[in-house]
């Protein structure tokens, strides 16, 4: 799914009104049905007492009117609060004619903020994808109001005050902070960024049935992977006489003293995500603790006891993993560089074979094309550098996998998967239960095992990885609830995970 910025927006509205023969009145009422589908579906049980909808000037305030009148003919009890302005769109204008008389509508003046009690729902139509600028005097006066009152908002489209895919230009001015954020046809780029978050809260996106070859040949470096209705990425089905080659022999060179576990949780992740043979290199001191936990793995100990010392032969291996629980002793870091210069295989890098990585970057010019990194924020700054914006990280990532030809999977809530060619798609599953400790171990163990996998090319199997990864988070948490979920719970959830992903 493709991520649109707010001027291609304004022009796929355009476009389907074209094609489609439609009105811009006639698309704006598709809008408002699309809200009050999503409004009843999350209401119908618990009618708000009071629904407050607040309209700016334009198409967003048009959507506000539009959507205050199916409410009153659909009983529930609705209040408009228009904002004063010095021109009005011409279908804002339209749908304040159609309001019912008996709908109390005001206009706000300075000295009359609404009064908002504690049960009123407050629909912010302030503004949406056309803000031109940071928000100030009566509207700004008003936003202040609502986030200090603290009632729920559902903000139309994007929160007032939030540009859709850029960043603030005056980070003093207010933005709604909405509880819901109900947006038309496809996410926009600002939600998927943490900084953000309590501006858009829940978020949702509505089928308004926009032109479809307006998206289609819409360039843009954004993506968006979605696992329904159907999955974006799609693992091909096993053929009935299929041998292991077809699904690779991986390596993985995994685990330092004390950190075992790391090698145990990623060579899981490696055997649950389909691999045909997995060899897992460990110190000596995790030798036992492999043959015995994974006994469907063969293992390799280092001489050395408590670190990897020793690059082992790479000839039979299709991808080679490297760097859960490493430890960072210059004997590791000395085979990472000697893995880089000889490898003629797939490269999964991920913690401290990146934060080797970060100390030399004089290694990063060894990186073989398509190698995956998998660092977390913390580690991708190690990489490049650190920085508060998301939107400046974002353009780091693009930057770093067209220079070093690699993909990077900058893991958080939306992980976003970079490519060499500078596309960015970002995940959409997971939850907060994966914010535990060894849940990136296991993800690199299954992007492992889909880059041995030799039907899948690089990126695919990367986006398939990362997909499958937060989707077996989402049904471990649906038994574990969301703090009781453990990495080894991803491992076991990897599975039926990646069965939802098959063609
Ligand atoms: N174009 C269409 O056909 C559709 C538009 N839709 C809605 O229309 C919205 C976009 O509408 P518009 O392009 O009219 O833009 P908005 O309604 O987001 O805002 C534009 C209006 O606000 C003014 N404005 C912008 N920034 C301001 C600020 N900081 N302070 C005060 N005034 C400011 C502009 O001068 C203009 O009058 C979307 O977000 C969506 O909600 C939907 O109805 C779907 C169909
Ligand atoms: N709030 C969240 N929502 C969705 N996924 C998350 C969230 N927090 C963490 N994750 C996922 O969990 C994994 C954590 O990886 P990482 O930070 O490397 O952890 P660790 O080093 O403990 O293994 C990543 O894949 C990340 O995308
Ligand atoms: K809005």
């Amino acid at each position: 799914m493709k991520i649109l910025t707010a001027t291609q927006t304004h022009q796929l509205d355009e476009a389907t009104i074209q094609q489609q023969h439609i009105t811009s009145l006639a698309l704006m009422e598709r809008a408002a049905q699309a809200l009050l589908r999503w409004f009843e579906a999350r209401f119908h049980a618990d009618k708000p007492a009071d629904t407050l909808v607040l309209c700016g000037p334009g198409n967003n305030g048009g959507d506000g009117l539009a959507l205050a009148r199916l409410l009153h003919e659909a009983g529930y009890p609705v209040r408009v609060v228009l904002l004063p302005a010095d021109k009005y769109a011409p279908d804002y204008e339209h749908n304040l004619h159609l309001l019912p008389k008996v709908l109390s509508v005001r206009k706000l003046a300075a000295k009359s903020l609404p009064i908002l009690d504690a049960d009123t729902l407050v629909i912010d139509a302030l503004f949406g994808t056309g803000l031109s600028r940071p928000l100030s005097g009566l509207a700004a006066d008003l936003v202040c109001h609502l986030n200090d009152s603290g009632v729920r908002v559902l903000a139309v489209d994007v929160p007032s005050g939030l540009l859709a895919n850029a960043p603030q230009p005056d980070p003093k001015a207010p933005v709604v902070q909405a509880t819901y954020t109900v947006s038309f046809g496809l996410p926009k780029l600002a939600f998927l960024l943490p900084q953000n978050a309590r501006y858009v809260g829940e978020w949702h996106v509505e089928d308004i049935q926009l032109s479809a070859k307006f998206i289609a040949e819409a360039a843009t470096p954004w993506h968006f992977t979605a696992l329904a209705p159907s999955p974006d990425v799609q693992l091909p089905q096993r053929r009935q006489f299929a041998y292991k080659n077809v699904y690779g022999h991986a390596l993985l060179l995994a685990g330092s003293r004390g950190k075992v576990g790391a090698a145990v949780l990623a060579s899981g992740a490696c055997l649950r995500g389909g691999v045909g043979l997995l060899t897992v290199a460990v110190p000596g001191c995790g030798y036992d603790i492999i043959q015995t936990t994974r006994p469907e793995a063969m293992c390799l100990p280092d001489a050395e006891a408590d670190f990897i010392s020793v690059l082992p032969e790479l000839t039979s291996y299709q991808a080679v993993g490297i760097g859960p629980g490493l430890g960072q002793h210059e004997a590791s870091r000395a085979v990472l560089e000697q893995l880089l210069r000889t490898a003629q295989v797939p490269l999964v890098l991920d913690a401290d074979a990146l934060n080797l990585l970060g100390e030399h970057r004089e290694l990063l010019d060894l990186l073989p094309p398509d190698t995956v990194l998998t660092p977390h924020v913390g580690e991708f700054a190690r990489l490049t550098e650190k920085v508060d914006d998301d939107y400046r990280r974002l353009q780091l990532l693009r930057d770093f996998t067209q220079k070093h030809k690699c993909i990077v999977v900058l893991k958080g809530a939306y992980t976003a998967v970079g490519a060499p060619n500078g596309q960015v798609y970002f995940n959409s599953t997971g939850n907060p239960g994966m914010a535990t400790g060894g849940s990136g171990d296991v993800l690199t163990g299954l992007v492992l095992a889909l880059r041995a996998d030799q039907r899948l090319d690089a990126l695919t199997a990367t986006r398939l990885a990362v997909l499958a990864h937060g989707h077996a988070g989402d049904l471990a948490a649906a038994h574990t609830g969301q703090a009781g979920l453990v990495a080894g719970d991803l491992v076991r959830h990897i599975g039926p995970a990646l069965q939802a992903l098959m063609r």
